[in-house]
């Protein structure tokens, strides 16, 4: 597992998926004009064949999962805030409204490079909010560290209203694409 987010590393778990974690150094900037689907496989993918560059020289074999997450409002992309007024900027702008959360995920495997690249969407429908709740919310530090400033796992639930799609996807792993994928690999989850 590509990957240094706690949430990606319980949703693995929760498959009953051996693994280890290895979190990759790979450079996440991309060109400012790269479509959402783009931005999210291309960054899962740099994760993924990092880590599984590293495994390779080092002799060891294994199937190495990238993932990378956005939130795109209007064309928008959204990543994880610098700063809190970053936060309060961002959901200032997906209060009320409804946005759309890409994730993408990459398999690479060490011993000889063969890759899977795909992504997800899932649209989240958000109720309205006070600059006070706003403020309330980013105190809790919960948005920090999270793309779009929200976490749906979180006291950011109280923002969702609905999705349309996987819901895990937003969390950051859509497991039912993430299984689909292993099968290519010829794991076979349950
Ligand atoms: C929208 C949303 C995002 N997120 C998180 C998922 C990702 O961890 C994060 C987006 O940042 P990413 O850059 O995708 O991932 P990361 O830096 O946390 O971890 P790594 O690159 O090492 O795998 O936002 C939630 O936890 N809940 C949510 O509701």
């Amino acid at each position: 597992m590509a990957s240094s987010s706690p949430r990606r590393q319980e949703l693995i778990t929760s498959l009953g998926l051996p693994h280890v974690v290895q979190p990759s150094d790979a450079d996440e900037t991309v060109p400012a004009d790269w479509a959402p689907t783009r931005i999210v496989e291309a960054l899962a993918l740099r994760k993924a064949q990092a880590v599984a560059q590293e495994r390779h020289v080092s002799g060891e074999d294994g199937i190495v999962i990238g993932s990378d997450t956005i939130v795109v409002l209007d064309g928008e992309v959204l990543g994880k805030p610098h700063d809190e007024a970053d936060a309060e900027r961002m959901l200032t702008s997906l209060q009320g409204r409804s946005h759309e959360v890409y994730t993408g995920v990459a398999l690479v495997r060490a011993a000889d490079g063969r890759q899977e690249v795909s992504h997800r969407v899932t649209t989240v429908h958000m109720t309205a909010w006070t600059q006070e709740q706003i403020r309330r919310y980013i105190a809790t530090g919960e948005p920090m560290d999270k793309a779009g400033s929200y976490a749906i796992q979180g006291i950011g639930a109280t923002l969702v209203t609905g999705i349309e799609g996987c819901y895990f996807n937003v969390v950051g792993l859509p497991l039912s694409l993430l299984t689909d994928m292993l099968k290519m690999f010829d794991i076979i989850i349950p």
